[in-house]
């Protein structure tokens, strides 16, 4: 597909002759559809099988019905999909079953000239991967009683237990640090906060739908790799964040608070560095208030649910290991005192890119014009933000958000999808001609800010 030039503002999402000659490049947007979904379908089905004792366990013969009937819907799914069959819409009545189908409609319409049919292999990526983990839960809400069962549970408990060593060493460092932040000249303060900043992005080296559900936890100790990755992150916006939170700092009055928005993105380890960051920010009077919003369903296997988030700082909390320990008794105190919120909403689980927030989701829009700073984690995000479009890399960030601007925000990502703007000419081509594969495989990151308007 042609990349869009700056002259077009808002390139169409589809154009299906040319989507299809993509699709036959083997693109990775369809090697997702033909390799790694089926795989990860087949593995929420294995997971439902093992805990089929535990289901008898709780619930006797009805949960063992509602295993057999979550994989029989499950099934059909995956075979749908093998298949290329139409887009159906959802059947189960939930609070966002008829913004899904109206935006099935809204895809349908744009196919007017083919049979009108939107179908896996031939819709737009973002919307095709949303639809089957909105199809997941489908099937799971449409099995009671085990309709609150979260089929990605186990993998993202393990890859937690699998980054132990990195997280101690994360726990630790923290704990270091609040010994002498107070006593920080400005520029020490900033070098602590770029680094916190740096685990933040590499943290989202580790989701889970990038690994077809595979276990991909940290292993190595991540501050001391951040020299080592700094060439690695292709845009650092991170001197805008530092100024625009300085600034609050030292012009807040008394009683006033600085509020900074973090659109998490995995649980596991990558939610532990963006609990490091939220808390830094805190202690070192950044701000003084963290919003975090978390997906209120199982969603692209890794992503974080309010019961990972409890469960996490639940887990720390009992550790035996001091200063693991210690994060979690402080983490949630933060959240008793109201320092740290955690909120959900159903839009960060609808196929909707971010400039049709203020459209879709108004209440939400207006909750994010009230802070100071929004930091969105993660891949899909950017997928999101940018509309998942094949802009032009040098396309400014500001122009590829379309209209989204509730505060001044920032994409902290690391590259696992064919969409990058705001890059210097000539970068990706060298890019390109050094690593073919740098805009998937996630070894790139980025910190890419717009500012005030
Ligand atoms: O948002 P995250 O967790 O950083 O990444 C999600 C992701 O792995 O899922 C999709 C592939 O299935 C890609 O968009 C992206 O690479
Ligand atoms: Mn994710």
């Amino acid at each position: 597909m042609q990349r869009q030039n700056e002259t077009l503002a808002v390139p169409t999402f589809t154009d299906y002759a040319n989507r299809r000659k993509e699709l036959l490049c083997r693109s990775f947007a369809y090697l997702t559809i033909k390799d790694r979904i089926p795989q990860i379908l087949t593995k929420v089905i294995d997971t439902l099988h093992r805990h089929k004792s535990e289901f008898f366990e709780k619930h006797g013969e009805k949960g063992m019905e509602a295993e057999k009937k979550a994989i029989s819907l499950l099934s059909k799914l995956r075979n749908e999909l093998q298949t290329d069959k139409p887009i159906v819409p959802l059947v189960e009545k939930f609070v966002d079953t008829d913004i899904w189908n109206q935006y099935l409609e809204y895809q349908q319409s744009l196919l007017n000239e083919s049979d009108g049919k939107p179908r896996w292999f031939l819709s737009p990526w973002l919307f095709v991967e949303c639809y089957m983990y909105r199809r997941i839960h489908e099937a799971i809400i449409q099995s009671p009683p085990i309709d609150d069962f979260d089929v990605f549970k186990e993998s993202k408990d393990q890859n937690f237990f699998e980054s132990q060593q990195s997280i101690i060493a994360l726990c630790t460092y923290l704990q270091e640090l609040m010994k002498t932040i107070e006593d920080l000249e400005d520029n020490q303060l900033k070098d602590e906060f770029f680094k916190v900043l740096q685990i933040s992005l590499w943290g989202n080296k580790c989701d889970l739908s990038l690994s077809g559900g595979d276990t991909s936890s940290q292993k190595t100790n991540i501050i001391s790799s951040l020299k080592d990755l700094k060439p690695f992150i292709l845009v650092s916006d991170m001197e805008h964040l530092w100024s625009l939170l300085s600034n609050c700092k030292k012009t807040r009055e008394r009683a006033s608070i600085t509020r900074v928005d973090i659109i998490l993105d995995n649980s596991g380890f990558e939610l532990i560095t963006d609990l490091v960051l939220a808390d830094f920010l805190l202690s070192s009077k950044l701000a003084t208030e963290i919003h975090f919003y978390g997906k209120t369903i199982p969603w692209f296997v890794s992503d974080t649910t309010i019961h990972d988030f409890n469960w996490l700082i639940k887990q720390l909390k009992h550790s035996n290991h001091k200063w693991m320990s210690k994060c979690g008794v402080n983490w949630e105190n933060h959240i008793k005192m109201g320092r740290w919120v955690y909120l959900d909403h159903m839009f960060w689980t609808l196929p909707h890119e971010f400039s049709a927030m203020s459209q879709v989701a108004p209440d939400l829009h207006a909750e994010l014009q009230k802070a100071h700073l929004i930091l969105f984690k993660g891949d899909l995000n950017y997928r999101k933000l940018t509309g998942d479009r094949k802009w032009e890399f040098t396309i400014p960030f500001h122009q590829a958000l379309n209209g989204f601007h509730p505060a001044p925000l920032c994409s902290i990502r690391t590259l696992k999808a064919e969409v990058q703007v705001g890059l210097q000419p000539g970068q990706a081509e060298q890019l390109s001609a050094s690593d073919p594969s740098w805009m998937t495989s996630g070894k790139y990151g980025i910190f890419q800010f717009d500012g005030p308007l």
